[in-house]
């Protein structure tokens, strides 16, 4: 506790400038401890200091998980002449704001005196145009899925203390943390070196319980499913996750080694998901890319890719593929169904989005046949889909994300990349990873279609389908991130310039240029 006052309290101090009025409110815990001992700090460096405690007798604050060193610190706080105020003083000008009210330890919903502790930080920090910075967690958003609360603190710096926690990389988390710190206050070796930020340390921490409450509603589908588990340790994605896959290519090659990617989708009015898919896989260097499209009037010609071998979706279910992806603009006939029994048989590596994942929703022959496949499975869902398969509601998939896309691998036997801020990979063997690169410009039409794209290339080149999924998600936010820098995105980016700058990222990290 003494050791995340220190680096909250030098983080405050570069935050607050010099000589600012800085508001601190501590909860009854161990997260309010931490804010002790930084207020204390704060004003051994001259700072004026406001301190507001939930509970203002010492009586209460025995309830955290070291209610020892949290009684200490309150003590050494008005020791040294530190005052807890009942109230938020009115009319100052406030620099800083600390937000020390809950973090891992929040229990339920803020209510009451901390709701309003809670609304009072938002808008003075509104008003006054300060920063706020939030000791380990922001109040009120769930640590560990990323869930918030309707009353939540929208910190702008979030420093988290030994380890991120999955909850401030996924979901509502980016949100309410704005820049994140990770300081492991000198507890883990190697990675999580003090000041690093969220990135630079992939593992994340044990999950300390089970999810909150989705198992009823995410495995009603199949009750004879054990409750979901939470996987010992995850991790964010990094490109060390993959790196051992990015090489020049050989002089000496053909299209032959890059194997083929075919691509089945494109109804009548849906094409140009598929046509997105197709040159993503092009463009992401699988050797032959074919596109069957069941919206067999379309042509045999893409003009502005001639390099596409469109077909007709029929006609390509027998051919030879080292890797298929099933589902951009499928719709969900009795063609795409037969489609899919065809092809979900199939020894090769097979990603399945969009309709594909309805029909596996709706039909359980479908779902049995996708679990008992030999070879490997990569779902891609977005929440609404990851809802549909779970037979649950967009809410609980969000309410835990982590809990949601691992249930998905267990019940397909798949790995699963569920969609969204901070997109979670589940993998088949029940590891669990992060995605921390990506922005809202993503949310626009064609971007699932472009990453289902990236993934059926990587595998058609022969990348096992768990690096793959991680590579893919990694590498498609990591190229938009790089748009949105350029000025191209967030607002206006499109699926379409998503895929040249994937190209290019690609090329230099296989490289080593960066
Ligand atoms: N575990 C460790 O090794 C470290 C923990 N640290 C701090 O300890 C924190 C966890 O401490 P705690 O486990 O005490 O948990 P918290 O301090 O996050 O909160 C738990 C307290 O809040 C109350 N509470 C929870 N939800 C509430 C609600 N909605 N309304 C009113 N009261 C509510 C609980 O009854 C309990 O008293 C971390 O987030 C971090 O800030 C740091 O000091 C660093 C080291
Ligand atoms: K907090």
């Amino acid at each position: 506790m003494e050791r995340a006052g220190h680096a909250a309290a030098d983080l405050a101090e570069s935050l607050a400038g010099t000589g600012g009025h800085i508001l601190i409110v501590a909860g009854p815990g161990a997260n309010g401890g931490d804010a002790f001992v930084t207020a204390r700090l704060l004003r051994e460096r001259f700072f004026a200091v406001s301190l507001v405690a939930l509970t203002t007798s010492a009586a209460t604050a025995t309830q955290g998980a070291d209610p020892d060193d949290t009684a200490a610190a309150r003590v050494a706080f008005v020791a040294e002449g530190g005052e807890l105020l009942e109230s938020i003083p009115d009319d100052t000008p406030w620099a800083l704001i600390i937000d020390g009210l809950f973090g891992i330890g929040l229990s339920r919903p803020p209510r009451e005196r901390a709701a309003e502790l809670i609304s009072a930080m938002n808008a003075l920090a509104r008003r006054h145009a300060c920063p706020v910075l939030a000791l380990d967690c922001p109040s009120g958003l769930n640590a560990d899925t990323g869930h918030a609360q309707p009353t939540t603190v929208r910190a702008s710096h979030t420093l988290s203390f030994i380890a991120a926690k999955p909850g401030l990389l996924t979901g509502d988390g980016p949100d309410y943390c704005g820049q994140l710190r990770v300081d492991s206050l000198g507890l883990t070796s190697g990675a999580a070196n003090p000041g690093t930020t969220a990135a630079a340390t992939d593992s994340v921490p044990p999950r300390e319980k089970p999810p909150s409450a989705p198992s009823a509603p995410l495995i009603s589908l199949n009750t004879a499913e054990p409750p979901p588990e939470p996987a010992a340790q995850g991790h964010i994605i990094q490109r060390r996750s993959f790196a051992r896959h990015l090489r020049a290519r050989a002089s000496n090659s053909h299209k032959g080694s890059f194997g083929s990617a075919v691509i089945i989708g494109g109804a009548p009015g849906m094409a140009g998901a598929a046509l997105l898919a197709g040159r993503a896989a092009l463009k992401l260097g699988a050797g032959r890319v074919y596109l069957g499209l069941l919206d067999e009037r379309f042509g045999s010609v893409d003009p502005v890719t001639p390099e596409l071998m469109l077909r007709p979706a029929s006609s390509l279910a027998a051919q030879t593929a080292d890797a298929l992806l099933l589902g951009p603009g499928l719709g969900s006939g009795e063609t795409a169904q037969r489609l899919m029994e065809q092809l979900c048989g199939g020894p090769v590596p097979l990603v399945l989005d969009a309709d594909a994942l309805n029909l596996l929703s709706t039909h359980p022959a479908l779902a049995a046949r996708v679990h008992s496949r030999q070879a490997a499975t990569v779902l891609t869902p977005h929440p609404g889909e990851a809802a549909r398969l779970l037979a649950s509601s967009i809410n609980a998939v969000q309410s835990d994300r982590i809990a949601a896309a691992s249930a998905l691998a267990r019940r397909f036997n798949a790995h699963v990349v569920l969609k969204g801020s901070g997109s979670i990979v589940a993998l088949a063997d029940g590891r669990w990873f992060i995605n921390t690169t990506g922005n809202p410009g993503m949310a626009s039409g064609g971007m699932g279609d472009v990453l289902g794209g990236i993934l059926v290339a990587l595998l058609s080149q022969g990348w096992p389908a768990d690096e793959a999924a991680l590579a893919a998600v990694h590498l498609h936010g990591a190229a938009a991130d790089r748009l949105a820098e350029a000025g191209i995105g967030p607002i206006g980016l499109t699926a379409s310039e998503t895929i040249d700058a994937a190209r290019h990222l690609f090329n230099r990290w296989c490289a080593g240029a960066e």
